[in-house]
């Protein structure tokens, strides 16, 4: 199973001019950003600007480089020497760093990820990187929590799958309705964790005690 991004790009070469958008090349994401220079007031010739839109590029390599990354092989690889450990893995606190799709700013916050092992457990720096896959792309915080905790549950099948986001949204707190200090809160549960109360309510012990949500 594959999660490509939701709409892949066309091949360079096609002339179909129904396929999905072709990524531009450098030289023309470079030229987008000095329109985007230019629309904001400034001269995009001046010294302080002139690397300007490479730096963008690269910086948009960076910020998007999920759409590269495939979840499924990063879950791939597992352990069964487990010597039946069939309690809550939990991995709290990992740092959350994405861009929201509407006004491509940034979305920073935490994600509490946990699941319940069904004989195999993962690395769990591999859970850290799902998170990141999926962050390092076009986002809504509902859609986000929704891959991560799917992905999880559809790789390992697991007997359950914990996702909790909390996050500040820069496109709420600098600008539009600017109201700073707002935290989103959206969670995602699977398996046991939706069905068994008590299983729930110790995931949310272990990772809600009440910390301020990083600011955006
Ligand atoms: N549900 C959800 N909404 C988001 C997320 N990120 C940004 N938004 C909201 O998406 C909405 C987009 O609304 P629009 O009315 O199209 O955009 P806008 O005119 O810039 O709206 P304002 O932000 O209110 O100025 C805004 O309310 C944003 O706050 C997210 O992760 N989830
Ligand atoms: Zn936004």
């Amino acid at each position: 199973m594959t999660f490509p991004p939701a709409r892949p790009l066309a091949d360079p070469a096609s002339t179909d001019r129904d396929a999905a958008p072709r990524r531009p090349s450098r030289a023309e994401a470079e030229e987008a950003v000095r329109t985007l220079l230019l629309w904001a007031g400034d001269d995009p010739g001046r010294e302080g600007l002139a690397d300007t839109p490479a730096r963008v590029a690269r910086a948009y390599e960076e910020f998007f480089s999920g759409y590269k990354e495939d979840p499924v092989a990063l879950l791939a690889r597992s352990f069964e020497e487990t010597d039946g450990y069939d309690e809550m893995v939990v991995l709290r606190d990992i740092r959350l760093e994405s861009h929201c799709e509407h006004h491509m700013v940034p979305i920073i916050g935490r994600a509490h990820v946990a699941y319940l092992p069904a004989g195999r457990v993962v690395g769990i720096s591999k859970l850290a990187r799902v998170v990141e896959a999926y962050a390092r792309r076009l986002q809504i915080q509902e859609k986000l929590t929704a891959q991560i905790a799917n992905s999880i549950d559809s790789v390992l099948r697991p007997r359950g799958v914990a996702v909790i986001i909390e996050a500040s949204h820069q496109c709420m707190t600098t600008r539009g309705v600017h109201k700073p200090g707002v935290a989103m809160i959206t969670s995602r549960m699977l398996g046991e964790f939706r069905t068994d109360p008590a299983m729930r309510r110790e995931f949310l012990a272990l990772t809600q005690n009440g910390r301020p949500v990083p600011e955006a």
